[in-house]
């Protein structure tokens, strides 16, 4: 068996805001960072060890696995960062905030952009000052491979590569795999393993700091999904039984 943790970064000041974040670096509150050790905890207490961890370029992600490793006393493990695990690029959203966004263009509008399967925010322009074009870190990105602003179906469809070539490599020859990403990035990742019908991931939310457990068997296929919780509980997750859905 294998075994995979997927885990979303602690409460950010923009989650503690109510701002859409996407690719903005901000860093985690004190409940984030509390979350990040809670989590920690919860690995340790379910005897969960790892060997390998990968996370996105932004800071959040970043910082809450180091809090998450070093009190597993496994700050020395390798730790691959990469910008395809980052957070789907809100576009022109991001910045605003989402209550204020839903009084502005409705309700049922900031729902699609923000849990729908497929349809993009508003783009962000290249030359803005918010765009990731100027931004170091994605330096080695070919500018019109910059993401302007994603769907869920476009942050997946961005995601799955990595885990193609870089992810699933790791947990084939043996290792056990932490994943330190950010809520769309990981449902994405999520839809994918599980292969969830489009109508059923706008309910499915991870909440932050909270480990996901997947084990899976010799081809990666998903035996088991699970939420960590105090006191060795679990939370196991299923998935409406639909046609042509490969979900358990
Ligand atoms: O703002 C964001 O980047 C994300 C995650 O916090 O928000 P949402 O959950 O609304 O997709």
């Amino acid at each position: 068996m294998h075994r995979l943790i997927l885990l979303r970064h602690g409460q950010s000041r923009w989650n503690a805001e109510d701002r859409f974040t996407g690719w903005t670096d901000v860093g985690l509150t004190d409940r984030g960072i509390a979350e990040a050790r809670e989590a920690a905890g919860l690995l340790k207490d379910a005897g969960i060890d790892v060997d390998v961890a990968f996370t996105s370029v932004l800071s959040r992600a970043i910082e809450t696995l180091h809090l998450v490793l070093r009190d597993m006393d496994r700050l020395w493990l390798p730790v691959h960062k990469h910008w395809r695990l980052n957070e789907r690029h809100y576009g022109a959203l991001q910045g605003l905030n989402k209550a204020e966004t839903a009084e502005r263009h409705g309700a049922e509008q900031v729902f699609q952009w923000r849990r729908s399967w497929n349809v993009p925010p508003p783009p962000i322009e290249p030359d803005e000052p918010r765009s990731a074009v100027s931004d170091r870190r994605y330096a080695g990105i070919a500018k019109a491979n910059l993401p302007r602003g994603e769907s869920l179906k476009d942050t997946t469809d961005r995601v799955i590569p990595f885990w193609t070539e870089a992810i699933s490599p790791a947990l084939r020859l043996g290792a056990r795999v932490l994943v330190s990403a950010h809520g769309n990035s990981l449902r994405g990742l999520v839809k994918h393993l599980d292969g969830v019908a489009d109508q059923d991931i706008p309910l499915f939310e991870i909440p932050t700091g909270r480990p996901l457990v997947y084990e899976l068997g010799a081809d990666l296929t998903p035996l088991r999904r699970y939420f960590l919780g105090d006191g060795g509980t679990v939370e196991e997750i299923t998935w409406p039984d639909r046609e042509g859905s490969a979900a358990a």
